[in-house]
């Protein structure tokens, strides 16, 4: 029986450390941005923002809470010792590149916290969380634990869902989450076609992979997670992302194509086999017909679908048609920007576009749909989550006066090892968690 389901976002609140340490290569604007001098207060409120107005638009708008940066323990994992502040005086002085990796506010793209299958998908009709590894990038490596504790927390009962620990943490199995997986389907309730996207093989060297940048997700691992959800043949396509694409600066699928409902909106140069990749899901697609909404590369060329982060929108269903849910980004790239006048007019699933102002994350390399992590849910297991993580108005008001109460405007790579910094983040936390009702997640409250 179809049971009534919703689409429901939980984004990342930007923690009090964001900064830009141009920690990933592959990403084009983390590399350009390194070493500007962020705001994480303004970072913090525009991710706030965003979910604002989408739960006023009656969206399921829910919250993931930033992570303790910067993280004391793994400092102390590689051999700083002494009380905290000495641990960080000495890693900002011998190894200032580890001491940003583990400051990073990285976890607030939540995209790639986990990949997520709905109940509906599942052999055993429950939701099931796999936290990604992250393990192609240090700094991303070291979110996994207190991700899946948050995950458990906010989805505590057993009898609806199901929660893995992350694959093992080597390249062979490097998993980035939703962000390199999209979910077709008729309705949010009804089985669907969960479409994952590999960067490479891990154990075939001879077949295709990029030459410049890496693949950070291998076919391996996304197989892996489908076996742990318990999905079968016809609720899973895996699809190769075009090399080159990889090499022009797309190092997620989510920088290139955004799937909602039966509309998969996508770059020519996404995948790597695109009519294959299309066959695939249109064999499986039960209920309705596949929406391929494909972008020539003369319409947007790569460079600038990746300047623009027209792909990391967020596409969302109103009462007539689609929102696509843009950077502002998009409005400053002249292809992009008369592409979207087009395609609201052309008759298309798409029918609507709304601009977001995301810019601090964006200069990371994180858009709309980077901040957000998709989990989809039916009547009884909206109940069943920990409904202190849901925005209301409420909530809005608490996070934002929190924000402006702990966050700096300015942070540069040399405040890092600031001991007051560390203070200021696990005063801050340890109210959230009381704000949220999330219990002790993170290292310093266990
Ligand atoms: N889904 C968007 C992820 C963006 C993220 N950027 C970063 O980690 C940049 C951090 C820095 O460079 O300071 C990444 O590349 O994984």
């Amino acid at each position: 029986m179809v049971k009534h389901a919703v689409e429901a976002n939980f984004d990342g609140l930007v923690g009090p450390t964001h900064n830009y340490a141009g920690l990933s290569w592959g990403n084009v604007a983390s590399k350009s941005n390194v070493s500007s001098v962020s705001n994480p207060k303004e970072a913090a409120l525009q991710g706030l923002a965003k979910m604002k107005r989408l739960a006023d638009r009656g969206y399921v708008q829910g919250v993931l809470p930033p992570h303790e940066r910067p993280h004391i323990p793994t400092l102390r994992a590689l051999g700083f010792e002494g009380p905290d502040a000495r641990v960080l005086e000495q890693a900002a002085k011998s190894s200032p590149s580890i001491l940003a990796a583990v400051s990073s506010a990285s976890p607030m793209w939540t995209a790639n916290a986990a990949t997520v299958s709905p109940s509906a998908d599942t052999s055993d009709h429950r939701v099931h969380f796999t936290p990604a590894n992250l393990s192609a990038k240090f700094h991303r490596s070291i979110e996994h634990a207190v991700t899946g504790r948050a995950l458990k927390s906010i989805f505590a009962d057993e009898s609806y869902f199901a929660h893995h620990p992350a694959l093992p943490s080597v390249s062979h199995f490097g998993d980035e989450g939703a962000a390199n997986h999209t979910r077709l389907c008729a309705g949010y309730g009804e089985p669907g076609v969960e479409l994952f996207v590999y960067g490479q093989m891990a154990f075939n060297e001879q077949a295709p992979a990029p030459k410049k940048y890496p693949a950070r997700q291998t076919l391996e691992a996304s197989q892996a997670v489908a076996r742990l959800h318990g999905l079968r043949d016809q609720n899973a396509v895996f699809a190769q992302q075009n090399p080159d694409a990889i090499d022009g600066g797309v190092f997620h699928n989510d920088v290139i194509a955004v799937g909602n409902g039966n509309t998969l909106f996508y770059h020519e140069m996404a995948f790597l086999n695109e009519a294959q990749v299309l066959a695939d899901i249109r064999e499986r697609l039960t209920g309705a017909e596949l929406e391929a909404v494909r972008v020539s590369s003369a319409d947007v060329p790569l460079e600038d679908a990746v300047a623009s982060y027209l792909f990391n929108s967020q596409l969302l269903n109103t009462p007539d048609g689609m929102l696509l849910a843009v950077p502002g980004e998009c409005r400053e790239v002249a292809s992009v920007s008369r592409y979207l006048d087009g395609l609201v007019k052309s008759g298309g699933p798409i029918t609507a576009v709304e601009v977001f102002d995301v810019k601090q994350s964006m200069r990371n390399g994180g858009g709309p749909a980077c901040l957000r992590l998709r989990v989809v849910l039916n009547d009884d297991e909206l109940k069943a989550i920990n409904r202190g993580v849901l925005l209301t108005d409420e909530l809005y008001e608490r996070l934002t006066t929190w924000v402006e109460a702990h966050y700096r405007d300015e942070l540069s790579q040399n405040e890092l090892g600031d001991p007051m910094l560390l203070e200021e983040v696990r005063k801050a936390l340890d109210e959230l968690t009381g704000i949220m009702g999330l219990g002790s997640i993170y290292d310093f409250q266990l």
